[in-house]
Formats: C-alpha cells, sequence, structure tokens
C-alpha cells in the first residue's frame, strides 16, 4: 500500500454565508493536509458538522478548494455514493445509470450491457425503465450502490452508505464492500459506526473543525476518538 493515489496539501474550502445585508466566509475545511494510498480503505470520523462530507465533495471534484492543492493521480477517477445522490429524477433508473457510467469514463455501449448486473444487483426488476422521482430512498440507495459496484471507480467514496435499504441489502452491500477491500479499488468511507469503521478500515481520518486531528491505524485513532 504504498501507491498515492490523492493527496490534500493544506486545502481549505469556504462557504459564504448570507445574514440579512451581511455575507461572510465559513471556513468548512481548514489547512486540510493527508495522503490517500491505492487499495486502501480509510474511514472518516469526526462530529456532526466538522467537514466529513465536504471533505468527499472535493475529493470527488463537486467542490473546488479556496486554498491550498488537491493532487490526484492523473487519469483517477471517483465517485460519491451518499443518500443524496446526484440522480436526474425525472429520467428513469437505468437512464441514470447510463448518464453515471459514461461520466465514470465508460462508453455508451459499455454502460447499456452493464445495465443487467445493474438490475440483478439491485433487484429493482422493472422499477429501472421508471422515473427515479417514483423510487423510494432505499431503493435510490440500491441503485447507487449497484451503479457504483459496476462503474468500479478508482477511488469509491461512500457517505454513510452501509447502513441504508433493508437488512437483506445491508448484508449485500456489506459483502460486497468486503471483496473490494480485498481489491486494488480505493475506498473513503464516512461512517458513525464503530462496527462499520473497525469492519472495513485500514486507517482512520479524524477531523475536527475542518482540519486534520489524527490519521493512522483504526483501532488507535478510534481508540482515541471514543475516549474524547
Ligand atoms: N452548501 C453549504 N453552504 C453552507 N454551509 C454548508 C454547506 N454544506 C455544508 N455546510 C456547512 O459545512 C459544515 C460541514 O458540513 P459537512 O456536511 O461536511 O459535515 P459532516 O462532518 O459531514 O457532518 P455530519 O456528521 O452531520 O454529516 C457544517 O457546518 C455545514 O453546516
Amino acid at each position: 500500500m504504498s501507491e498515492k493515489t490523492l493527496s490534500f496539501e493544506n486545502v481549505g474550502l469556504a462557504y459564504r454565508r448570507n445574514v440579512g445585508f451581511w455575507s461572510s466566509k465559513n471556513w468548512v475545511i481548514n489547512n486540510l493536509t493527508f495522503d490517500l494510498y491505492k487499495g486502501e480503505v480509510l474511514g472518516v470520523i469526526g462530529k456532526n458538522g466538522a467537514g466529513k462530507s465536504t471533505l468527499l465533495r472535493l475529493i470527488a471534484d463537486i467542490v473546488k478548494p479556496n486554498q491550498g492543492d488537491i493532487w490526484r493521480k492523473p487519469k483517477t477517477r471517483a465517485q460519491l455514493l451518499t443518500l443524496g445522490l446526484g440522480f436526474n429524477n425525472q429520467l428513469s433508473g437505468a437512464d441514470n445509470a447510463i448518464m453515471s457510467l459514461v461520466i465514470l469514463g465508460k462508453s455508451i455501449k459499455e454502460a447499456k450491457s452493464l445495465i443487467s448486473n445493474i438490475k440483478d444487483f439491485s433487484e429493482l426488476d422493472d422499477l429501472l425503465n421508471y422515473p427515479v422521482s417514483t423510487y423510494s430512498s432505499g431503493e435510490k440507495a440500491r441503485l447507487g450502490f449497484a451503479i457504483a459496484i459496476q462503474a468500479k471507480p478508482d477511488i469509491l467514496l461512500l457517505d454513510e452508505m452501509l447502513g441504508v435499504g433493508d437488512k437483506d441489502f445491508q448484508k449485500k452491500s456489506s459483502q460486497e464492500l468486503k471483496k473490494i477491500v480485498n481489491s486494488e479499488q480505493t475506498v473513503v468511507l464516512v461512517s458513525h459506526s464503530n462496527v462499520t469503521l473497525k469492519q472495513f478500515c485500514h486507517r482512520l481520518l479524524w477531523i475536527e473543525n475542518g482540519t486534520n486531528k489524527a490519521i493512522g491505524p483504526c483501532d488507535h485513532i478510534l481508540k482515541e476518538y471514543l475516549k474524547k
């Protein structure tokens, strides 16, 4: 686990907050520095509002930093999987899947050929032909997870995604993640569940007020975090 795939150097990100006539900068990520290595599962922990989801959005290149540098190994593709998935609600599940796969570098032909696997994994059957606006949140999660499994991005970003769906789907997604943990794929996982963190993560990054409070082996960092 020595090949660097991504690196943050003194990264800062501020959101603008408008209060009446005034607008101020709210630094959500501050001077954040860490490296991510190919094939590792890095867990991200921290209190509510610490900046964990924002960090995933920065890695996915959905938002840009106001300060510092983010280095990605050339051609590295990261995919964010979160409950607030960026689906187009008017399009069908199948069309959303094709669109996501194409964004992640597959050709349209390849993307179309993966639909039957997505159908099998998600168990959405004919629902895949209906607009995503008609899906329950669990069904959206199934679709998102199934797309991510087929897309095999270099970096899979999971934001509190392991406790979603019904019991059967939780079991299925956790089995799939176990396979990923033993593969070359890199994962960054945000979770408030100690069980999930211990089960999957090699290292943990502890974020406090948007900055790196500690990073290191999972058991050690979790012990320190729980002492607080
Ligand atoms: N679009 C936005 N505009 C303004 N402030 C935002 C925006 N998105 C997030 N924030 C603020 O940034 C801070 C960090 O949010 P973030 O969602 O990254 O936290 P988190 O660590 O993932 O929290 P949680 O554990 O509650 O999910 C919060 O204070 C939040 O209110």
